[in-house]
């Protein structure tokens, strides 16, 4: 029997043929995508790549080595691909992406619209991002607000996308996705919610307690600590506050912002009742402008993929070939389609970058409905 030496031999030598094969390989598809460069042809072939993964399962015996074939070559179309992507962007033949630069954001004359009441973290959120005394108004829901931005009546909505410790705000994901609306900018502003009454109101008086339903469930561990008082969820946590006010009654309080509680004259019962004491939202900036200020560092995008094994696997390599840090992805259900979903990916970058480029053109190619929610 041959010892381990010798056969890590023969393995040496057979794998330095396949590294001259894999060398002449991405030469001929090197000449592949200099003439696609020059005919404007689609570096990705699907119907070429599915042809050739059963071609080569068919020259090999048992499920194992079919499989293993077929991942082998899986990855080796994707590094052709990815070398074509590359000769497409080496020859100035990416283009522009359909976004304009700017050098900043007119943040003074700008009229901005949130979702909610007076008082409302969002309304926290966009004066950090435009100042306190910036031109607004508010709507009842996030789809107002996005309709108010798309038919023009604001320049800009400020919308809640992420909360640190409850996820994301899967609605205004969904409404990016219908909406001709692009993210322009983001602000992260620290939720701290209280319990606020009326003045002279004691916890012994406490029956019934009022507030959104995500900040009833970010305050659980101490309304836990309180199981008598009935938790009831309104629209929002300013509204809340409102209607302990509006019904004069000590039985109930709200959970809200110390900012809510100062604006409707109420008093805080007990302060930062977070079961996390560093939760946080991010809200993002939404314009009906396809724009991209020059500094921005970050890119939101969403696509579908095939419902097929690998599919996700395949568009995610196009961030790593790329050098690209992916910072956040979700997914949600496709409208219509059982069990299928649309990504929503977050990565480093600015859309003047070449890797980013590349990588928005192999996507694609490669992903279906492939939209580019912003670059801020
Ligand atoms: O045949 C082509 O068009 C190629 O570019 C070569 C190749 C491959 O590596 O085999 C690469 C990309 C295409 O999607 C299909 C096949």
């Amino acid at each position: 029997m041959a010892t381990l030496e010798e056969l890590r031999l023969q393995l040496d030598e057979i794998d330095g043929q396949i590294v001259e094969l894999y060398k002449n390989r991405m030469k001929v598809c090197g000449k592949v995508g200099e003439l696609k460069v020059k005919t404007g042809s689609k570096i990705f072939d699907r119907q070429r790549e599915r042809d050739k993964l059963l071609d080569v399962a068919s020259k090999v015996s048992g499920d194992f080595n079919k499989k293993g074939i077929q991942e082998l070559y899986e990855q080796l179309m994707s590094m052709s691909r990815k070398l074509q992507y590359r000769l497409l962007v080496e020859a100035g033949a990416l283009g522009r992406l359909p976004f304009i630069e700017v050098a900043s954001l007119d943040k003074q004359k700008a009229r901005v619209v949130f979702q909610g009441v007076e008082g409302a973290y969002s309304q926290a959120a966009m004066q950090h991002y435009f100042g306190d005394n910036c031109n607004s108004f508010h709507v009842r829901t996030f789809r107002d607000a996005m309709e108010a931005i798309e038919e023009g009546s604001a320049d800009y909505a400020v919308l809640p996308i992420e909360n640190s410790s409850a996820g994301a705000v899967n609605e205004v994901y969904d409404l990016l996705v219908e909406f001709e609306n692009y993210i322009v900018g983001e602000t992260i502003i620290p939720v701290t919610h209280t319990l606020a009454g009326l003045p002279g109101t004691k916890q012994e008086d406490i029956r019934k307690v009022y507030s959104k339903a995500e900040a009833l469930m970010q305050t659980s561990r101490f309304l836990d600590e309180h199981s008598s008082w009935q938790q009831i969820s309104v629209v929002n946590t300013a509204l809340a506050a409102r209607k302990v006010l509006e019904d004069r009654d000590k039985s109930q309080a709200a959970v809200c912002s110390a900012y809510a509680a100062k604006l409707h004259g109420l008093t805080i019962l007990q302060d930062n009742i977070n079961n996390e004491p560093n939760n946080s939202t991010r809200f993002i900036v939404v314009s009906n402008q396809k724009i991209f200020l020059k500094d921005a560092s970050k890119i939101s995008i969403c696509f579908e993929v095939p419902h097929e094994s690998g599919s996700l696997y395949h568009i995610l390599s196009h961030f790593i070939y790329n050098d690209l840090n992916l910072s956040k992805i979700e997914s949600r259900p496709v409208e219509g389609k059982s069990w299928e979903y649309r990504f929503f990916a977050d990565f480093e970058g600015n859309m003047a970058d070449a890797a980013v480029k590349n990588a928005i053109r192999g996507l694609r190619e490669e992903a279906m409905n492939l939209k580019i929610l912003g670059n801020y």
